[in-house]
């Protein structure tokens, strides 16, 4: 499985924090039914691995990933929970060494020229731009793919539904990271409907 694969099967890939494990797999139902088919389970939570691998039982067919993936722990943990895919807001020398050893599709963050060019040096084709808004928005985007046309990004934080058009504009970008679709009142109120309408909103952005 390519990381560009993961990232080509919907516009958005929801950024979730999972609060409650009775919530994982009926969120990852209504997500993957609104059809957002590639789900980022941020390891913010303590019970954020056994949230993928309930999500993963849930919904076979989805891409079930890991985000926050900042250190060797963290990336074992998520391999250990059988993540299809792992995020990363930013990069260290130990996580791309471990990237470049493991067939789990990796996606590293970066937010400069400087990040971007070191990460393609070590063959990484797809990144994630983070935090996006704050890191420059499309402009910086459409600067770094000036001098960098040969990579493509995934920008997340701080993107909308309003922005996210804006974003999926750029002939850099596959899709963007973002939490619009999960309000944190609809999953208290368990109201998945309302939530898989919010996923099929996103899914349908051009
Ligand atoms: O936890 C991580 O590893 C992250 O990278 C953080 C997420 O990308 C942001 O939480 C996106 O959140 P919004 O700004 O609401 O779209």
């Amino acid at each position: 499985m390519s990381i560009e694969k993961i990232l080509a099967s919907a516009p958005v890939v929801p950024v979730v924090v999972i609060e409650k494990l009775e919530d994982a797999a009926p969120l990852a139902r209504a997500l993957y039914n609104g059809g957002l088919k590639a789900l980022e389970i941020t390891l913010r939570t303590p019970i954020a691995a056994e949230a993928v691998k309930l999500m993963k039982a849930e919904v076979p067919e989805a891409y079930v990933g890991t985000g926050t993936v900042v250190d060797k722990a963290s990336f074992d943990l998520s391999v250990a929970a059988g993540a299809d895919f792992m995020v990363s807001p930013g990069v260290s020398d130990e996580l791309i060494a471990l990237a470049k050893t493991s067939d789990v599709p990796f996606l590293p963050g970066a937010a400069t020229a400087s990040e971007v060019m070191q990460l393609a040096s070590h063959g990484f084709k797809y990144l994630k731009f983070f935090p996006a808004e704050a890191a420059g928005g499309t402009a910086m985007l459409k600067s770094i793919g000036g001098p960098l046309p040969h990579i493509t990004f995934c920008p997340t934080g701080g993107i909308s539904l309003a922005t996210a058009p804006n974003y999926l504009a750029l002939n850099n970008v596959i899709c963007v990271g973002g939490t619009w679709m999960l309000d944190k009142q609809l999953i208290e109120n368990k109201d998945w409907q309302a939530i898989e309408a919010l996923a099929r909103q996103a899914s349908e952005l051009k």
